[in-house]
């Protein structure tokens, strides 16, 4: 078996409790044969500022850029509420993201059986839901220029975000969920404000280009972005695949994780365009979830969201479909078996720590 190079990228706060798992579980597949992994591990975010003043370094960069896969925490806290913008702990990750050419970002919220009850919706509005949120990850408002807060000459302040977005980046997304929906239910549904966004026009009028031109055998729906939250959280199921532009894929795969019980259990997948020569793309794999300090290093993190992420690499960088299968095996049996984090955990129920959980999740992959 050829081994393959990941970057570990822990981060700041639960993200280093999370891949704490994720390294444990590579010492597993490492061990039984299953998989053959080299891993370099490097800083991120706030740890990355307080080592090198910047929130990537360059040889971080460098790693990421070489590896086969980059395994993702989080990044961020109040520690790093007050340094430079640039130099903020997110900034990191969206560096990785811009300069690794990471446009695709694949959400899937998955209810597992056993987790129905955890949801805030009623187990009949969850039972079975399996959604695709399709993200664009390196344009819109988070990247366009300007971006700035000036003075003005009354003295008063004003701040400028831009979204952006061309033809080419809206065509690309798009057949990424198009593509992921030939393989599911067949159903994508795609989300913008074309009522008040230019970018809204344009999204909604490329992306039936493209359907019009390629997929007529999946079924395209239009819906604005408002409403689409609203009815991820009236009807859910209605949906199988959801592409959306940067900020609204950020947004609505926050509200579709407590769909599935906690942000704590949805992973997601970034992936970059096919190299014609090699086949190969570039990845990182890591957690919707961020640092959340509110529980950082007390133990109560759920590490299932990053689990699951690495089971996207298994899946989608290395081929390694049957690992990957037996560790979703594995996660579902932990929670058929009623382990639960506090986060998933109903009134009364016993919680689990987060080394306990991703231990679990371990020795059911056998
Ligand atoms: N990918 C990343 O690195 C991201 C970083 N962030 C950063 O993280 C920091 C905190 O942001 P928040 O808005 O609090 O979002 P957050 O996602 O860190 O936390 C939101 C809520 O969900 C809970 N939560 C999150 N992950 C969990 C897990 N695995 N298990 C159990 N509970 C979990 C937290 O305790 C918190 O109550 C900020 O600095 C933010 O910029 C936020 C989102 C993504
Ligand atoms: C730095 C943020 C854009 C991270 C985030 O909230 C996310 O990607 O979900
Ligand atoms: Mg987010």
């Amino acid at each position: 078996m050829a081994t393959q190079k990941l970057l570990l990228l822990p981060g700041d706060g639960i993200g280093v409790e999370v891949m704490a798992e994720v390294k444990r579980l590579i010492a597993f597949l490492n061990k039984t044969g299953l998989a053959s992994f080299e891993t370099e591990e490097d800083l991120v975010g706030g740890a990355a500022y307080d080592a090198h003043g910047k929130a990537i370094s360059e040889d971080a960069m460098k790693r990421a850029d070489q590896a086969d896969a980059v395994m993702f925490g989080a990044v961020g806290g109040p520690k790093w509420a007050d340094v430079p913008y640039e130099a903020r702990p997110e900034a990191g990750l969206l560096r990785l993201r811009k300069d690794l050419g990471l446009f695709a970002n694949l959400r899937p919220a998955v209810c597992y059986p056993a987790l129905a009850e955890a949801s805030s919706l009623k187990r009949e509005l969850v039972e079975g839901l399996d959604i695709m949120i399709v993200r664009e990850l390196t344009g819109g408002v988070y990247f366009g220029e300007p971006k700035e807060i000036v003075t003005l000459e009354n003295g008063e302040k004003r701040a400028v975000d831009t979204q952006v977005y061309t033809t080419h980046e809206i065509e690309r997304i798009a057949r990424v969920a198009f593509d992921l929906a030939k393989v599911r239910r067949g159903l994508v549904h795609s989300s913008e404000k074309h009522n008040v966004m230019k970018s809204g026009v344009l999204w909604k009028q490329v992306v039936s280009e493209v359907h019009k031109a390629e997929y007529a055998d999946v079924k395209l729906e239009h819906i604005l972005a408002d409403n689409c939250g609203m009815q991820l959280v009236r009807t859910p199921k209605q949906f199988d695949v959801i592409v959306c532009d940067n900020l609204f894929g950020d947004m609505l795969s926050d509200v579709a994780a407590m769909l599935t019980g906690s942000l704590g259990m949805l992973p997601s997948a970034a992936l970059g365009a096919e190299d014609a020569k090699t086949g190969k793309r570039k990845a990182m794999y890591e957690p919707v979830h961020g640092s959340a300090p509110d529980i950082a290093g007390k133990g109560l993190a759920n590490p299932i969201a990053t689990l699951a992420s690495f089971g996207m690499a298994l899946r989608y960088s290395f081929g390694l479909s049957e690992a990957a299968d037996r560790l979703d095996a594995a996660i579902s049996t932990v929670l058929s078996e009623g382990l639960r984090t506090k986060d998933i955990a109903s009134a009364g129920q016993n919680a689990v720590s987060t080394s306990e959980m991703g231990a679990a999740v371990i020795k059911a992959m056998g």
